[in-house]
């Protein structure tokens, strides 16, 4: 669950990125948010993360105000919200296995459960034959696949998805919809910012619309709205 109450963003520079935003995401949701170059999408996920902290509001999740948590706290909230870039950030000298235990050896899970863990979320994302492999030697659709595998190895209950088709041909882009589907049907909230009109009009999930650090526009069965 993501919450945020009148929440405002003005950067030190004077930009005034989020502008009062009101908005509730419920547990299981697969939210898309859209919107112009510059529309205040990345300072949203950067609030989510605690990366930037907001001037005005507050911001929940999962019911916990993340915005009181203190930073030696942070990594907690890490924990339980997980995220993909479009340029993948995999470890080049770590193999996809390696990768996604990573991730888990960063909360101190027991090798055991490492062991138990790592297997199955690279069965979930398809890639149980490339557990050896490296990142160089993987597609771009395999080399999501895997950031998608270390980013909810944790069980979090939030994946967010920064515009994670950006840099794959359609095809494959289709792909990897398919996989944050079937993770999202598991019961992960999903919050994906993206530019793909063509996915968002098929998949007829909400869409939220930032304009000049506005929300414009929050539909339950949207389209992405703009021609870009
Ligand atoms: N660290 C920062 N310091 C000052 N201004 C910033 C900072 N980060 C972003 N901005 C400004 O805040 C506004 C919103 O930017 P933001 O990156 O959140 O937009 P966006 O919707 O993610 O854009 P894009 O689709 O291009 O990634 C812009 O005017 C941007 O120049």
């Amino acid at each position: 669950m993501i919450e945020m109450m009148n929440v405002s963003k003005k950067y030190k520079n004077g930009v005034q990125a989020l502008t009062n935003i009101n908005l509730k995401i419920d547990k299981g949701e697969f939210a898309f948010l859209v919107g112009p170059s510059g529309a205040g999408k990345s300072t949203f996920i950067k609030l989510l993360l605690k990366e930037e902290e907001p001037s005005e509001g507050k911001i929940y999740l999962d019911n916990k105000e993340i915005t009181k948590l203190s930073k030696r706290k942070t990594p907690l909230l890490r924990r339980n919200i997980g995220v993909i870039f479009q340029d993948f950030r995999l470890l080049p000298n770590k193999t996809v296995f390696e990768n996604v235990a990573f991730a888990m050896e960063i909360i101190e899970a027991s090798s055991r459960e490492i062991r138990r863990q790592v297997p199955m979320v690279l069965g979930m994302v398809g890639l149980s034959d490339r557990a050896n492999n490296y990142p160089h030697q993987l597609s771009g659709g395999e080399r999501q696949r895997v950031s998608i595998a270390r980013a909810i190895v944790n069980n979090p209950s939030i994946l967010i998805a920064d515009e994670p088709t950006g840099n794959l041909d359609p095809e494959t882009a289709w792909e990897i919809m398919k996989v944050l589907r079937q993770i999202n049907r598991r019961g992960t909230t999903i919050l994906m910012v993206t530019h793909a009109k063509d996915i968002v009009d098929v998949m007829q999930q909400r869409v939220i619309a930032l304009e000049k650090g506005r929300i414009v526009r929050d539909q339950e069965r949207g389209a992405y709205g703009y021609e870009d």
